[in-house]
């Protein structure tokens, strides 16, 4: 699978700016698969375990039906190396399989850890992000009919939210490397409140918050539509997801990354 980081040059994939560029694709991303979802109906049954039977599925019937879509695309998607690439995690690492094309030998980018906020993602995911997104719809009687799609579209959202937020440790190694003393003594501490105030931007955090409702408020309206026809995302929703989720899950994977920093020798 393609990565997203210019994997053929490490001094580049730790540039700052490049990253920040990255982040920022990675929004609109974000935005278009969330306008994808937020057409369907919440479909509340479809994340709950055991509501809908999976038939000719004995080990993963205790699945909810989105978990179950999303666990099978990554049995599939780690067959064709989309899990070897660092800026890949996956939400069930016990799904991963052999896989059917020659491994790729990344330039080492990373140093080793085993940081992954999936699960939290996806929590957050079912129980906050989409039902805002969804807003309105809610009320909307379930469309059995749209059960695939949903799904469909909701995995689509998650890893771009997941490949977003992990990006987070390639954010972390950039930061480390341009203040290595000053990093190495709060790892050594474990003082994870001084990394994460070290890491912290609120003015980037504030312009990627101003951007996100710019590109949302476009994003949502056609230009063939009344000034106040409906909006196909909720601006509100996609601001308070990044400000409430995205970006505080972006920043606990610095820090963990940078807890693990001075662990180990192996490089990623
Ligand atoms: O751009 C950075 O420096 C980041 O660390 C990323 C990010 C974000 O998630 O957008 C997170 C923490 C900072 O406070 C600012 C922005």
């Amino acid at each position: 699978m393609d990565s997203t980081i210019d994997i053929s040059d490490p001094a580049r994939a730790l540039s700052l700016p490049h990253i920040r560029y990255q982040l920022i694709r990675l929004e609109d991303t974000v935005l278009f698969h969330l306008i994808e979802r937020a057409q369907f109906p919440l479909n509340p049954t479809i994340y709950t375990p055991g509501a809908i039977t999976i038939a000719h599925s004995s080990s993963t019937s205790a699945l909810s039906f989105m978990d179950w879509v999303l666990r099978s695309q990554e049995e599939l998607q780690s067959k064709i190396r989309r899990y070897q690439s660092p800026d890949e995690h996956p939400f069930f690492p016990d799904a991963m399989q052999p896989l059917v094309l020659p491994e790729l030998k990344y330039p080492r980018i990373l140093w080793g850890n085993d940081v992954n906020v999936n699960a939290e993602l996806k929590q957050r995911y079912v129980e906050h992000i989409l039902p805002a997104v969804c807003k309105g719809k809610k009320e909307r009687p379930e469309a059995q009919e749209n059960y695939g799609s949903s799904a469909t579209a909701d995995v689509a959202c998650l890893q771009s939210l997941s490949r977003r937020i992990h990006f987070g440790k390639f954010v972390a190694e950039s930061k480390f490397l341009a203040e290595p003393e000053r990093f190495a003594e709060l790892i050594k501490k474990e003082d994870r409140e001084g990394i994460d105030a070290a890491i912290t931007n609120a003015k980037v955090e504030q312009k990627v918050l101003e951007r996100l409702r710019v590109k949302a408020e476009m994003y949502g309206v056609d230009s063939g539509m009344d000034a106040d026809a409906p909006r196909k995302i909720d601006v509100e929703a996609v601001v308070a997801m990044y400000r409430d989720h995205v970006i505080p899950l972006t920043k606990v994977v610095e820090v963990e990354y940078l807890m693990q920093r001075l662990k180990g020798t192996e490089w990623e």
